[in-house]
């Protein structure tokens, strides 16, 4: 297995500079995560490895041959407790552990952009380009834990600058048989939309692929007691290299816990357990005792939260992988808006905003879900249309209401007369749960969508979450009423 370490900036490069006081990034990848403790780990999975293969054969010798459970005769997983990856220990879950994955190699990508509130759609797509450029050159054809008896390869590392855009051949090539997974570090700060984009980009090829990509970073700067950068990194590439982490595409790991990028948020701006997923109640997995351990595998269909009022969207969309940053850029002025008691939107802010250009994919006509899967159209929009849109105003907004998300009459109404031009979607503030109700609350939904809001395909995104999707969908061409020449100036009907 090759790992490839992809970086920006962060609290996890930081400690103060005593010339000014200020926080400076004065550390690299490989001042925080030494590399002997990677030749150290490459030598411990060998050892595991290798203890693995003597239990196989052992299991062999004894009952002639594993049977369809994998263990001798066929009988219930139980044994083994030193590789298990499920939990509980021979629960109903266990399954025989696969063998260790052999560390091979490393290499490191430093897109040498700022994150945190710097992070930009372009750092994104740059990091996007970095891991499927790293995807093509170890094009993994096995599963990790399926390269028994490959070679075990020297390890290699290097750091390669990879700016943002940066086109193929920026990074060290080291092959490796066993396919190549990732660690993205960035600052935390942002790192749930940074994460989450990813997973919309990138989940389905990464899941098909058995390739994960594990975002980290960390909560206190180097030089302040307790700094949990080291850690959390150490963490991630055991994550990263973990056999049951290779279906979940993109997944977040700090403070020994392992979070899905669909649910992961930053709930803390301050304590390292700051990361944390309330809506499916946890961490997908956790590190104890050195051990990565996974409580739950992905959702079968490696989409989605299960809800069915999705409007036929998903939330990792295959039309979001002809995306480029150019086509993003115009795109991007989506803005969140809470309301609350006494609630209000100020008009400026719903006013029509001077028309981004085609955005790729839109045929013209038809539905709000059902046009885009054509060809390219429009193209990149580029700086010219992104400079278009600058002087203007929003070309989305995400409302963020009580409860389920409730609006009162008058906002409804404004709201509405928006949605006209505006692309406006409704969610909850409250940070978890739906944005509408039908069982509980019944009415509680239609009475927007039928008003043109945009509440399907969203229902259970934070308005960060539907920030993000609002404007790679926008891009993808997934609203052509909301695109200059596609059919423009109806309503968002859903
Ligand atoms: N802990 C952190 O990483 C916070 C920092 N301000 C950032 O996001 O870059």
């Amino acid at each position: 297995m090759h790992l490839v370490f992809i970086s920006t900036g962060g609290t996890i490069f930081q400690k103060v500079d005593p010339s000014t006081g200020a926080m400076a990034c004065s550390l690299g990848l490989f001042d925080v995560l030494q590399p002997q403790w990677l030749q150290q780990l490459q030598a411990q999975q060998q050892q595991r490895r290798q203890a693995w293969q003597q239990r196989q054969q052992q299991q062999q010798q004894q009952g002639g041959g594993a049977g369809p459970t994998g263990l001798p005769g066929g009988q219930a997983a139980g044994g083994g407790p030193a590789e298990r990856q499920a939990w509980p220990p021979g629960g109903c879950a266990a399954r025989p552990a696969p063998p260790p994955v052999a560390l091979q190699s490393w290499s490191h990508v430093d897109l040498r952009a700022r994150s945190g509130a710097e992070l930009g759609f372009e750092t994104v797509f740059a990091a996007r380009d970095a891991v499927r450029q790293q995807l093509q050159l170890h094009r993994p054809d096995q599963a990790p834990g399926q390269e028994q008896g490959q070679d075990e390869g020297q390890a290699q590392g290097g750091t390669v600058a990879a700016g943002p855009g940066s086109g193929p051949g920026g990074v060290g090539v080291v092959k490796g048989r066993g396919g190549v997974c990732f660690v993205l570090v960035t600052g935390t700060d942002t790192l749930e939309e940074f994460a989450f984009s990813l997973d919309l980009l990138l989940g389905l090829e990464l899941a098909a692929a058995g390739c994960p990509l594990v975002v980290t970073g960390a909560m206190k700067p180097y030089d302040i007691e307790g700094y949990d950068g080291a850690a959390n990194l150490q963490q991630a590439v055991q994550v990263a290299l973990c056999p049951a982490a290779a279906r979940w595409g993109v997944l977040v790991c700090l403070n020994d816990c392992v979070q899905a990028a669909r649910w992961a948020a930053k709930a803390d701006s301050q304590l390292m357990g700051a990361f944390r997923s309330p809506q499916p109640g946890g961490a997908v997995a956790q590190v104890r005792e050195g051990r990565v351990r996974f409580y739950c595998g992905p959702p079968d269909d490696g989409d989605d939260d299960g809800d069915e009022d999705d409007g036929g969207l998903s939330v990792r969309d295959p039309r979001f992988a002809a995306l480029t940053a150019a086509d993003v850029a115009p795109w991007s002025r989506v803005g969140i808006w809470t309301t609350g008691v006494s609630g209000f939107i100020p008009q400026e802010l719903l006013r029509p905003p001077p028309p981004p250009p085609l955005p790729v994919n839109v045929t013209g006509g038809g539905g709000p879900e059902g046009a885009g899967a054509g060809p390219k159209a429009g193209g990149p929009g580029g700086a010219a249309a992104e400079a278009s849109c600058g002087g203007g105003g929003l070309v989305g907004l995400v409302v963020a209401a009580p409860g389920t998300g409730s609006l009162s009459a008058a906002l409804t109404e404004q709201l509405a007369a928006a949605a006209a031009h505006l692309p406006v979607v409704l969610v909850s503030r409250c940070g978890c749960g739906a944005n509408a109700d039908e069982h509980y609350y019944r009415g509680s939904g239609s009475k927007y969508s039928r008003r043109g809001l945009l509440l399907r395909g969203f229902p259970h995104c934070t308005p960060l979450q539907a920030r993000v999707l609002l404007v790679l969908r926008l891009a993808a061409g997934l609203y052509p009423q909301y695109c200059r020449g596609a059919g423009g100036g109806t309503a968002g009907g859903q």
